[in-house]
């Protein structure tokens, strides 16, 4: 299989696709790793199993009606396996394989299958040093944008998972291309206050569109980095309320149509009506409970 992303929305052919099936025992507190997850096991809200399955079921039928060859990581017992996107991440034709959280580790070993049908000299194991997530990396043509968190307490938030070994790691490798890395504000147990993944504050749409949140970054500075790059003309901002419910988390199957949830309303209304974006909106809000969404349950491999 010949890798080939070079965005986030040119026309999708390949992508994996996560699993919900023996997603295992509703985590306590202390298990938890992101601030929605514990928000959802606090309020006794941990989403079931079957609501969940037939949530991606929905999602994957969208897919193939748009054409999409779907694969599936092979199924562990009694583990979370919805998130694909963080547990690796094409650049061009490069796979990366990532240095993903201890917590979510054994999710690693059930993409070898797909891992076995890609070119061997194109997968990349990284340094130890080196930690990031699929969600913290967004390609966009000659810029890669990087999640990250370079403050002095990065060990003690579970929810800091891109460090700044990944962002010069991946200078070094793609020097033809522009890193910017953007530091994520972090909070493990407050959802409206921590931002788990750069997917979850920001998300190119259409050919130079994307959606924003603010106060998701950790300095103004870099947040206006992304205005002056894309033109304010072309974001759309989310408030608070917006990004608690993961609107930035949305997934380009083309330029031109977007998989959204149907909560989305003053979003979806605005990729329709204002950016002229087909919206296909589905039910995914109990994927939301567990702390990421429709991105984040996938990981594109080739677009045209
Ligand atoms: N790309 C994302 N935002 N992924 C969300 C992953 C959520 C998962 N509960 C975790 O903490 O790892």
């Amino acid at each position: 299989m010949q890798l080939h992303i070079q965005n986030e929305t040119s026309q999708l052919k390949t992508v994996v696709l996560g699993v919900a099936e023996s997603n295992g025992n509703i985590p306590s507190l202390d298990e938890t790793f992101d601030a929605k997850s514990y928000e959802t096991v606090q309020k006794n809200e941990y989403p079931k199993e079957d609501d969940l399955v037939n949530e991606i079921k929905e999602f994957e039928e969208v897919l193939k009606k748009y054409n999409v060859e779907v694969l599936r990581p092979s199924l562990i017992e009694n583990c979370n396996q919805v998130f694909s996107r963080d547990v690796g991440f094409v650049i061009d034709d490069e796979y990366f394989i990532s240095n993903i959280i201890p917590d979510r580790l054994e999710e690693v070993e059930a993409y070898q299958t797909i891992r076995d049908q890609f070119d061997q000299s194109k997968i990349n194991i990284l340094p130890e040093e080196v930690y990031v997530e699929g969600g913290d990396v967004i390609v966009h043509n000659d810029y890669i944008f990087v999640g990250t968190y370079k403050q002095a307490d990065f060990r003690q938030f579970k929810t800091a998972r891109t460090n700044v070994e990944f962002v010069d790691y991946i200078k070094k490798k793609f020097p033809t291309k522009t890193v910017l890395d953007f530091e994520l504000k972090k909070d493990d147990q407050n959802p409206y206050e921590g931002i788990l993944h750069l997917d979850c504050t920001f998300n190119p749409v259409g050919k130079d569109k994307a959606i924003i949140y603010k106060d998701g970054f950790l300095f103004e500075e870099e947040y206006q980095q992304l205005v002056d790059i894309f033109g304010k003309d072309n974001l759309f901002e989310v408030t608070k309320e917006e990004m608690f419910w993961m609107n930035p988390n949305v997934f380009s199957i083309s330029p031109e149509v977007v998989v959204s949830e149907k909560n989305f309303t003053r979003l979806n209304a605005h990729l329709e009506n204002v950016w002229g974006i087909k919206v296909e909106a589905i039910n995914y809000q109990n994927i939301s409970k567990m702390g990421g969404l429709f991105r984040c349950s996938t990981m594109p491999l080739i677009r045209n």
